[in-house]
């Protein structure tokens, strides 16, 4: 089986984040650009972190108009990502175009609530229920669009995985046992994630922070 873990890029230095991914790369499955990477360095820093050969997710959450994530969808062509977040909460139209003008080889996945909200965030934003009810609701519309899969938290993945037996699933909010969680609000470790049927191991700071990245990497790669 091949390594599920994506290394998430979140730096704004092009040389380091090469530096970081090239070190790395034999225990790490690819690599995840979101948004700090891409504002930074755009097009041409995509291209750089390709040369290192592992597959690459490009992570935009892309939430627009049909129209306008369609056509985002297409200028990105020329990247070949493996995978492509955009929001569910864009709704079903804009989740079906953003598949339609995608390249055959790119996932489409949508987000579905942030590993970075609890349910008093939700109830702040006026959405009743707990986050795994907010997440199953987002998965049928996902599942129903016609898209490749979501990203949701290791918390709801397994009944997500239940509910879309064949959807491919990202899951990020991940921390081995014992590090700091930062941001992150519905965590899990690695392992749990995989084993309740994520496909894909979005790892950023537990790696990219430690003080020896590629021994991060390593005992991540272990536990799996
Ligand atoms: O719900 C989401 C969606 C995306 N992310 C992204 O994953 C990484 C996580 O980084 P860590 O340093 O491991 O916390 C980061 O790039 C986020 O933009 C997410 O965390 N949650």
């Amino acid at each position: 089986m091949s390594n599920p873990v994506y290394l998430a890029l979140d730096m704004p230095n092009l040389a380091a984040a090469k530096a970081m991914a090239q070190k790395v790369k034999g225990h790490i499955g690819g690599i995840k650009l979101g948004l700090e990477f891409f504002c930074a360095h755009g097009s041409h820093g995509v291209h750089e972190i390709a040369q290192i050969g592992l597959p690459i997710f490009l992570d935009l959450k892309l939430h627009d108009i049909p129209n306008t994530v369609a056509s985002a969808m297409q200028a990105i062509h020329v990247l070949e990502p493996a995978i492509v977040t955009v929001h569910a909460s864009g709704g079903r139209a804009m989740l079906e175009d953003a598949k339609a003008a995608a390249s055959e080889h790119t996932k489409v996945v949508a987000v579905t609530m942030l590993t970075s909200l609890g349910e008093r965030d939700l109830a702040r934003q006026g959405i009743g229920g707990t986050p795994h009810d907010h997440v199953m609701r987002l998965t049928e519309l996902a599942h129903d669009s016609g898209i490749d899969g979501i990203v949701c938290s290791g918390q709801e993945v397994g009944a997500a995985h239940k509910q879309w037996k064949d959807g491919f699933f990202v899951v990020p909010g991940l921390r081995p046992a014992g590090s700091a969680v930062g941001d992150q609000k519905r965590v899990v470790t690695p392992r749990k994630a995989r084993d309740d049927g994520a496909n894909v191991l979005v790892i950023g700071r537990p790696i990219s922070r430690a003080e020896d990245p590629v021994q991060a990497a390593r005992d991540i790669e272990a536990t799996l």
